[in-house]
């Protein structure tokens, strides 16, 4: 995926896309507890917003923000927007990925923080699998190199990365990756075939720790050895049948709202495979490119509650 990073005359913007883990493996665990994974993990056309602009002196009432969140001691502002940026407003902005990402960069740099409003568009559900604080702490990174027009080492990137969270380096790529070690090991994949995908998430959050807690085992497989090409999209689904995520046994347990939504999903013709991504509770459909609209309206039409959305990949 190209990303999306734009001048504009309000400012400059990053696009944060999701990350989902198309298959997930749990292969051990470190001496400090974290786990060791084998991961697919791609990026689909669905995410987050991050803008800064000048700061404003004055704002109008028409153009006051949905939320604001300021961090006083170091002058970055961020305001949360979008269907989830009020659940993000409960926390401390100091604490918000994105803030402690732009810190951590302009300290690497020896730069001050820019004086810029920062501007979070949250269309990601938190705590859903689909690492959307750790896309915004990418995009974040991003941005901040783009606005202090200083660059670190990829490699000191990469570490400063893995500090704020296991899934930000590979949202620092934004890249179809296979992902291992913590999060930290990274390597292309073969190119993928274009593909739809839906993803949904039944409006609980999960916490990352407890199903790490909760697994039976942490000793599986790795994935199965990559070939150089997929032939086609039948080629790739035959591969993901192979895989699997060690994560979804724990996490149905603990939220049976996935096995419903992973059984939605598998009831639509147009479904390829489905599975849930990361510790969840997001869950994802692949279909062939086109279908996948298709598949959000009809499941938005028999589910109301639940968070759906579509787009493309490749
Ligand atoms: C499970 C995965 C799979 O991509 O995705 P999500 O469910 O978060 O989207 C990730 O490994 C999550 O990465 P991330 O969400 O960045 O994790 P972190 O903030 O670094 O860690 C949160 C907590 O999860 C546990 N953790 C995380 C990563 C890892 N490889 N082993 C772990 O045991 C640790 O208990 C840690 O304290
Ligand atoms: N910008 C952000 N977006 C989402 N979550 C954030 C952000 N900043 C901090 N967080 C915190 O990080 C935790 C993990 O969020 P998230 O990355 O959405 O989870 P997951 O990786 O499971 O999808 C949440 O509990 C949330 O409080």
């Amino acid at each position: 995926m190209t990303l999306d990073t734009t001048e504009t005359t309000s400012g400059a913007e990053e696009f944060a896309p999701a990350k989902v883990n198309l298959a997930l493996h749990i292969t051990g665990q470190r001496a400090d507890g974290y786990h060791l994974l084998d991961s697919l993990v791609v990026f689909p056309r669905i995410g987050d917003r991050l803008t800064a602009s000048k700061h404003q002196t004055a704002v109008s009432p028409m153009d006051q923000p949905s939320a604001t969140a300021t961090d006083a001691r170091k002058a970055l502002h961020l305001t949360l927007e979008g269907p989830f940026g009020s659940e993000l407003q409960q926390t401390d902005s100091a604490d918000n990925l994105v803030i402690r990402a732009f810190q951590a960069y302009c300290t690497a740099v020896s730069c001050n923080l820019p004086d810029v409003c920062l501007r979070l568009q949250k269309n990601l559900p938190v705590a859903s699998g689909i690492g959307g604080g750790s896309a915004d702490a990418a995009a974040a990174l991003r941005l901040a190199a783009r606005l202090t027009g200083r660059s670190l080492p990829s490699r000191d990137l990469q570490k400063m990365a893995l500090t704020l969270g296991a899934d930000v380096p590979v949202c620092l790529t934004a890249t179809p990756m296979r992902m291992s070690g913590i999060g930290e090991i990274l390597s292309l994949l073969p190119p993928l075939p274009a593909m739809g995908m839906v993803l949904i998430n039944p409006g609980v959050g999960v916490s990352t720790p407890a199903i790490f807690k909760a697994l039976d085992r942490r000793d599986n497989p790795p994935l199965p050895k990559l070939p150089p090409r997929f032939a086609d999209l039948d080629g790739l689904m035959a591969y993901l049948q192979q895989t699997r995520n060690d994560m979804q046994e724990a996490a149905e347990q603990l939220c049976p709202a996935i096995a419903d939504v992973v059984a939605a999903l598998n009831a639509q013709p147009q479904t390829l495979l489905a599975r849930m991504s990361g510790s969840g509770a997001t869950c994802f459909a692949l279909t062939r490119p086109g279908t996948e609209t298709t598949l959000a309206t009809d499941l938005r039409q028999a589910h109301p509650s639940w968070w759906i959305t579509s787009g493309l990949l490749g």
